[in-house]
């Protein structure tokens, strides 16, 4: 029988990503956790290697630092026991966007967006080659929601989405499975972060069952995972309405209610 691939798990000191690698070492994955405190980096590590014996490895980088980032990217291109990519690490702002710094703007993007596109990017040439492998991108319901006032942090989950859904068409062919999961509020450190207290939500999911859930997904081979949704048929709906407009949307003139 042949061994299990490794998983890159990125956020794994805390919160969602750590929770991911209790599962997957609990699976007998091996695994690499990637995030900047590497104590609780150690500490998850520890306990994990303690209680299910497999490998785990531990990389300190800041993933808004390109050359952190380059370091994370060169092991994904060179380490072939990496068969399993969790995209995960991500954060929020305080405030509404007229009260944020550029400079926070540009990172949150830096660590939401550009990051999972480059470790993505680092990835999916060798897993296609392969013919396997999975890339699993932690996006959030707010990327469809701008109501919602997280207005860059919501630009970054459409992203992650969108980006989960291409690289999907683009790579399951090849073997290669994709997903996004779009959660929406869990009880994880990123409320704190963001200057909002977790206790004063309604609906608020715990991680665990946020992860579990995932897993089934991802099992499923299901492209889009969205765990609190009750009823699939309406993201369903909103696909096939997206779809609808394709057709339709090059015409060698402007619609009748543009013309003069
Ligand atoms: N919790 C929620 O309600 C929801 C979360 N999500 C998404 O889930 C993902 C995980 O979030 P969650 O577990 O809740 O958040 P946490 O704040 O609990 O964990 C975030 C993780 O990302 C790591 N991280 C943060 N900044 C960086 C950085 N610059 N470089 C490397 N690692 C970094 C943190 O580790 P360290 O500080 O050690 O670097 C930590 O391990 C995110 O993408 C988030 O957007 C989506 C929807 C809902
Ligand atoms: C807005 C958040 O911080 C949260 N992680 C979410 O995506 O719901």
């Amino acid at each position: 029988m042949s061994k299990l691939p490794k998983v890159l798990i990125t956020g794994a000191s805390t919160g969602i990503g750590a929770t991911y690698a209790h599962r997957f070492a609990h699976r007998g994955h091996d695994l690499v956790l990637v995030a900047r405190n590497k104590l609780r980096l150690d500490a998850v590590a520890a306990t994990l290697r303690n209680d299910t014996g497999v490998a785990v490895e531990v990389l300190q980088a800041d993933l808004t630092d390109l050359d952190d980032l380059a370091s994370v990217e060169a092991l994904l291109r060179d380490d072939h026991s990496i068969g399993v990519l969790i995209n995960n690490a991500g954060g929020n702002l305080p405030g509404s966007f007229v009260d944020q710094k550029t400079h926070d703007v540009a990172q949150l993007v830096a660590l939401n967006a550009t990051a999972v596109a480059r470790l993505a990017s680092a990835i999916a040439p060798r897993l296609a080659k392969a013919g396997e492998g999975s890339i699993v991108n932690i996006s959030s319901v707010v990327g469809i929601a701008p109501e919602f006032g997280m207005t860059v942090y919501g630009a970054t989950k459409a992203f992650v989405t969108f980006l989960s859904q291409g690289l999907s068409l683009e790579l399951a062919p090849k073997g290669v499975y994709v997903q996004a999961v779009l959660p929406a509020a869990t009880r994880t450190e990123i409320w704190e972060h963001s200057g909002i207290d977790v206790n004063s939500l309604t609906g608020v999911m715990e991680v665990e069952e946020l992860v579990d859930a995932a897993l089934v997904g991802f099992d499923r081979r299901e492209p889009v995972t969205i765990p609190p949704l009750p009823d699939v048929t309406q993201w369903d709906g909103y696909q096939a309405a997206r779809l609808a407009i394709l057709p339709n949307s090059r015409q060698e003139h402007a619609a009748k209610r543009y013309r003069q």
